[in-house]
């Protein structure tokens, strides 16, 4: 079992670097981290050096990455993906600097969705310069897509330490690593995809305020605002330039009594049950950020 301790970052390539930096910065309002890396951006939510990188070419996700504790933890996930059929890339000392991590593992989930595993990712000690003021605390999970949620849940909860926080049905999974309700969901889609990334808000005014930013800039809102009986968050998602759904959200549960907590299960046909408020729940999960093409074809199976 390997134990991730936290999420790090989502890595996906950009076809319009920029763009999907000036939205990054002047709209969900992140940090821009001049790394001094042509062709790649990094920004920031949080005290990590970055939560979102942008690579300069073809759209779609390349990575969604996680910590784990230390090169000796790494080096022993390394051998148990091995051990359990996976075939493992381990990252140059290039790769792992353009991610300001120690060291970097990849690996392809059994859905498609390609995983990176990191130790020692760099924090700023400097405060987050946000790029607008929208109120953003921390970078708060991501979401991806496989085509049966139970495996997946299956896959994470035995390979990793990922627990069960909630189902809502056979639609989703949401997962904790931590005591954050989840910082890990799989949406059921046809394909491996990034369903959406996660930005929590310090207030709840910073949901509203910023869903009126969003609609003054024209930005197309997938879903909310509304509140997720789940985590109890309120949310609101929205739909980024290189096909990324960013939500915001406040108020996430956490879970601080692990042995009393039982996952609940929710029925996706029951009005509510992603939405306490009522509002229409179609769009931001049926169209997630497709994996990067150079990623997809490999197609590594236990
Ligand atoms: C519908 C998606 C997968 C979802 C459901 C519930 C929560 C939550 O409880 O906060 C989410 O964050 C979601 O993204
Ligand atoms: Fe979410």
């Amino acid at each position: 079992m390997i134990e991730l301790t936290d999420i790090a970052y989502v890595r996906s390539g950009a076809a319009d670097l920029e763009g999907a930096v000036r939205f990054a910065t002047d709209v969900v309002g992140l940090q821009h981290v001049d790394g001094g890396e042509p062709g790649v951006a990094h920004l920031r939510a949080d005290g990590r050096h970055h939560c979102l990188a942008f690579v300069e070419g073809v759209s779609g996700v390349i990575a969604s990455a996680f910590t784990v504790a230390d090169p000796g933890a790494l080096a022993l996930a390394e051998t148990e993906l091995e051990t359990r059929g996976f075939r493992v890339w381990r990252g140059s000392a290039d790769d792992a600097r353009s991610r300001r991590v120690g060291e970097v593992i990849g690996f392809d989930d059994p859905f498609g969705n390609r995983i990176e595993l990191v130790c020692g990712q760099q924090t700023l000690a400097s405060p987050v310069v946000p790029g607008r003021g929208s109120g953003i605390t921390e970078f708060g999970h991501l979401c991806l897509d496989a085509p049966d949620v139970a495996d997946a849940h299956r896959f994470w909860s035995t390979t990793f330490n990922a627990r069960a926080s909630d189902w809502i049905g056979d639609a989703a999974c949401l997962m904790r690593i931590d005591e954050v309700h989840h910082k890990l969901a799989v949406f059921r889609g046809d394909e491996p995809g990034l369903c959406h990334v996660n930005f929590q808000v310090a207030e709840l005014d910073d949901v509203f305020r910023n869903w009126h930013h969003l609609q003054e800039r024209g930005v197309e809102i997938e879903m909310g605002p509304g509140r997720h009986p789940q985590s109890g968050a309120v949310f609101l998602y929205f739909l980024g330039p290189e096909g990324l759904t960013y939500e915001y959200s406040y108020g996430v549960r956490r879970i601080t009594d692990e042995a009393a907590w039982r996952p609940r299960y929710f029925d996706p046909a029951e009005p509510g049950s992603i939405d306490m408020w009522l509002g229409p729940t179609q769009k931001p999960l049926t169209q997630p950020q497709a994996p990067h093409p150079q990623l997809v074809p490999e197609g590594i199976r236990p």
